[in-house]
């Protein structure tokens, strides 16, 4: 792993937030105003009521008045204190109820059956019809004009947003595989709610309810300015109606509550947007190139090649995002060189991060992952950072795939025979009686032994052996300089393993093709490698002639994995051939 994402991904949420500069700013100002309304009763010479007729719009600075006074005679430093605190209390509630509301139903109503999803889905579509701040105004008789109530009710008509969010959420993770693991490791639903699903949606909970702070502010103090509810209580909405009152008198009053509110709410909306660019790692913006590959570093096109090698991978990192959004390498500086004809094995243990390597070569990467730095150069061209439709005329031509699951890289609809030929056409433009002439013959060279009624069958009719000699037909059509095999014997039985491997490696020497053969198994490596390259965690950690690891493994972990041949079933009866050729 790189320093960098090390440190990313040991990095706290909280330290991340704040060293975004927008998050560190607004949360300062945010602290900085909400401390000082604490500090009221401290500070304010005045109460929010306190009137005194001599002081009826008296000017900026006037003594214990330094904000002036208001139409009343009443200190307007001492009431935008006041205000303060009206606000925040009126974020908090409102805040706090649409929270335990919207996340309980979206959690309730995502994770459990249909019937419950239809009973949270109709109350929340319900309270979405109703109107709003209109309904608040026509509560007035029932909250009895205590703004405290009207937040408490707002908190409900705020709830359907983050419902959504939640519910959308938990549909997308509770039929994930550790979720189920859970459940099956009898873990309760409330056990697995809590510790599995809402880590999942902390994240969008903690930005949507800066937004709802801001909105349940902005709705007291717009139902303040419009006269509705309690006179007696302080509020930027009732200075801002004093003020518009008095605007061609006295325009600072209208002035300090105005830059109060706009302050807070901006505030609070732009904490929102720095909170979702750090949670949810919107940063950094990353260029989509290739096949739905995306670099976010700049790729060393002009570094030193080797003019003997056909593939040669340099300095490769790749990353997802994680769970907080910040970018988790799962390849890191990973070195490979592979020259024409020859056989790299790629070895390592489950998620060592082989399939990763291979797919970015082939241009596969899923659309989540993104290229962090390196390059790939095939055939002395720079891979990474080519058009989708430059990569997808060099795969299927110079650089053939064969896949672990056979059968699942077959369309179940098509027969064999269409599916090679029209693969084999669209790298070749052959005419189509030719490339299936070449297909039969290739099925004939695979050892398929009627060759002609397996072109004509669907994929279910045949086994998954003869499949995988399918697809190795398909792979070498169109005679490609290089041939990534992924695991290709993982899903077969152990006779048809070694038939398989047989086969791969005659059509290597035939055609001359490199092949670079990814697999947890040395027993595979041994059998077919010229070359091998160990990857543990991401990293190469041994790379040399297969001689020369089978005799003098360096690493720990070579050594380990070697050792794990004698517990695996022989996919040969015979030595493998590096290890013979190290005996002798
Ligand atoms: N779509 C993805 N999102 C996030 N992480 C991923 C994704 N695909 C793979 N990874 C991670 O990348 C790492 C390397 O995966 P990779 O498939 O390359 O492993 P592997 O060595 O080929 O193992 P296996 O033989 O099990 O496929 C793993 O930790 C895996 O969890």
């Amino acid at each position: 792993m790189t320093a960098g994402a090390d440190a990313s991904q040991r990095t706290p949420t909280w330290k991340k937030v704040i060293r975004d500069p927008q998050a560190a700013i607004t949360i300062g100002l945010l602290a900085a105003i909400f401390l000082i309304g604490a500090l009221t009763p401290l500070i304010a010479p005045h109460g929010p009521n306190d009137a005194d007729l001599s002081m009826v719009n008296a000017p900026v600075g006037t003594s214990g008045y330094l904000l002036g006074g208001d139409e009343s005679g009443r200190d307007i430093f001492s009431r935008l204190l006041h205000s303060i605190n009206t606000a925040a209390i009126s974020a908090l509630i409102g805040t706090t109820v649409a929270l335990i509301v919207g996340v309980t139903g979206g959690l309730v109503g995502g994770y459990f059956n249909r019937a419950t999803q239809s009973i949270t889905e109709w109350t929340f579509a319900l309270l979405m019809t109703l109107p709003g701040v209109l309904l608040l105004i026509i509560l007035m008789p029932v909250t009895g004009g205590d703004y405290r109530a009207t937040m408490f009710v707002f908190g409900f008509l705020l709830a359907p947003g983050i419902y959504r969010i939640v519910r959308n959420l938990v549909l997308g993770v509770k039929n994930e595989l550790y979720v189920d693991a859970a459940r099956v490791s009898g873990l309760g639903n409330v056990r697995i709610l809590g510790r599995h699903v809402l880590s999942i949606v902390r994240g969008p909970i903690i930005i949507a309810a800066a937004f709802m702070a801001g909105s349940a502010i902005a709705v007291q103090s717009g139902l303040a300015f419009l006269g509705v509810g309690s006179t007696e209580i302080p509020s930027f909405g009732a200075m801002i109606s004093s003020g518009f009152r008095n605007l061609y008198v006295a325009p600072a009053q209208f002035l300090w509550p105005s830059l109060l509110l706009g302050v807070i709410t901006a505030s609070l909306v732009l904490l929102g947007n720095a909170l979702r660019d750090t949670l949810e790692g919107s940063k950094p913006k990353a260029k989509k190139v290739g096949a739905g590959q995306r670099v976010v570093a700049d790729v060393e096109r002009d570094g030193p090649t080797d003019p003997d090698a056909l593939l040669v991978i340099r300095d490769l990192g790749i990353a997802y995002p994680g769970v907080d959004g910040a970018p988790n390498e799962v390849v890191r500086g990973v070195n490979l060189s592979l020259a024409p004809g020859d056989v790299l094995g790629l070895v390592g243990e489950s998620g060592s991060g082989k399939t990763q390597t291979a797919f970015s070569t082939l241009g596969v990467l899923p659309s989540e992952a993104v290229i962090t730095g390196g390059s790939i150069r095939f055939d002395g061209r720079e891979l990474l950072g080519l058009d989708d439709t430059s990569m997808a005329a060099l795969r299927g031509s110079a650089i053939a795939y064969i896949p672990q699951e056979p059968m699942s890289n077959l369309d179940p609809s098509f027969r064999v025979g269409s599916q090679l030929v029209e693969g084999l056409r669209a790298a070749t433009s052959m005419p189509r009686k030719d490339a299936k002439a070449r297909v039969i013959a290739l099925l004939d060279r695979c050892g398929i032994v009627d060759p002609q009624r397996t072109f004509d069958a669907y994929p279910h009719e045949i086994s998954g052996g003869m499949a995988q000699r399918v697809l190795i037909a398909g792979a070498v059509a169109s005679r490609p300089k290089l041939l990534i095999a992924d695991e290709p014997t993982t899903a077969l039985d152990v006779t048809v393993q070694a038939e398989i491997l047989d086969l791969l490696r005659d059509l290597q020497h035939e055609l001359g093709m490199a092949v670079l053969l990814v697999t947890h198994n040395f027993g595979v490596v041994a059998d077919i490698c010229d070359r091998i390259a160990v990857m543990k965690e991401g990293e190469i950690v041994e790379n040399g002639a297969a001689e020369e690891i089978f005799g003098a493994p360096r690493h720990e972990y070579t050594r380990m994995l070697l050792g794990s041949i004698l517990d695996e079933d022989a996919v040969r009866t015979d030595p493998p051939a590096a290890v013979k050729g190290v005996a002798s």
